[in-house]
């Protein structure tokens, strides 16, 4: 293939000269990085991105291709990509194309050649912000035109944009235990999970309310992860609520943790630069035990609204900077957690945390 100039620009005006992989073009969205050292493709395709430029820190990306298994959604959903060393060779025997070719059919821009680890040093100094990939207009004041125009992630509802827009299901149809879906840009693999113990999902679209779920007859309630500014999302904020106000069994995973948090009066907040990758260790404080968890978030909830709280407890804790990572709603069968126990990608340290949703559908 051959070689085009693109350029990424941050909204501090930071530019950097690189290499156009993917679909030529021009796109903007909030830069932020993600650790993982593998799993590129779960991560293009989590809707929890939507909105948003992905910086890998692992320096060769494409090496292993694409397969279809590896989707968390029906196509990638991140707005760009920056990445160091871009691979035009496969090297895996069961891939079923090149990674070029399955951002260039998304229509998805990215940029190559760029020193990942100083960009990277530069956005945790300076905190998340926008920025813009190009590689057709070339006149920088124009780049920087476009680049003004992106609307800032604090304040966005995004998950309506990204959810199911028809109720489907997922798993055995004649499993013992239903499970309602709210779909805020829910991943495939916690659906999986949620099959795998014997579930079967019924996924309803972001604005759907608890009266609407209820006629299911559902024996438990989910909320999913999901890209966006959770206190933009008052809307599910309310079917939380109703769903707790019924007691039903509550699990929510990352934007629906802090859906529920807001249900139950927490606040949430943005991070300086949010956690994004695979090996983030956080201490169960009922077990005591510590997991090394999956992580994507760019929002959390304020830990000072937790301990002025009577009606939550905190079961989960990061170690790397104190964060609230999970709770549990006294009085109630409903808890979450801000990391992913799916993983995917990841370790499966926290997969008991499915097992527990099922039991307590179970004692209910
Ligand atoms: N993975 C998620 O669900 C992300 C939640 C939310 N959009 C955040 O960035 O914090």
């Amino acid at each position: 293939m051959e070689k085009k100039t693109a350029i990424l620009m941050l909204q501090d005006g930071t530019t950097y000269k690189g290499t156009a992989i993917g679909a030529i073009g021009t796109t903007t969205g909030e830069i932020c990085f993600n650790t993982s050292m593998t799993g590129y493709q779960e991560i293009y395709t989590d809707p929890s991105y939507y909105g948003q430029i992905i910086v890998n820190t692992v320096s060769h990306i494409g090496n292993y291709g694409t397969v279809h298994n590896e989707n968390e959604s029906s196509k990638p959903q991140i707005n760009g990509l920056v990445v160091k060393s871009f691979s035009s060779v496969v090297s895996r025997l069961t891939a079923e194309g090149s990674l070029q070719d399955y951002l260039e059919t998304a229509n998805l821009v990215g940029i190559s050649d760029i020193d990942t680890r100083e960009l990277v040093k530069h956005i945790r100094t300076q905190g998340a912000m926008n920025a813009i990939i190009t590689s057709e207009i070339e006149d920088l004041k124009e780049i920087k035109k476009r680049l003004e125009e992106t609307p800032n992630m604090d304040g966005l509802e995004l998950s309506s944009e990204v959810c199911t827009k028809e109720p489907y299901f997922v798993g055995d149809p004649h499993a013992a235990v239903k499970v309602a879906v709210l779909d805020l840009g829910v991943k495939k693999s916690i659906l999986t999970n949620f099959t795998e113990r014997g579930m079967l999902c019924k996924v309803f679209p972001s604005n759907t309310t608890f009266e609407q779920m209820k006629q299911w007859k559902p024996d438990g309630y989910f909320l999913s992860n999901g890209p966006g500014d959770p206190g933009a999302m008052d809307y599910a904020v309310e079917t939380a609520k109703a769903i707790l106000e019924a007691d039903k069994p509550l699990f929510g995973i990352c934007l629906g943790h802090q859906i529920i948090s807001r249900a139950v009066g927490l606040e949430t907040y943005k991070m300086h630069h949010g956690h994004r990758g695979a090996n983030h260790p956080v201490k169960n404080l009922v077990s005591g035990r510590s997991e090394v968890t999956s992580q994507n978030h760019g929002f959390a909830v304020k830990m000072e609204s937790i301990e002025n709280n009577e009606s939550v407890e905190l079961t989960h804790k990061n170690l790397n900077d104190e964060t609230v990572e999970g709770i549990k709603v006294n009085g109630k069968k409903a808890f979450s957690v801000q990391y992913h126990p799916e993983a995917s990608p990841g370790p499966n340290d926290s997969r008991y945390l499915f097992t527990r949703f099922l039991e307590l559908i179970q004692d209910n």
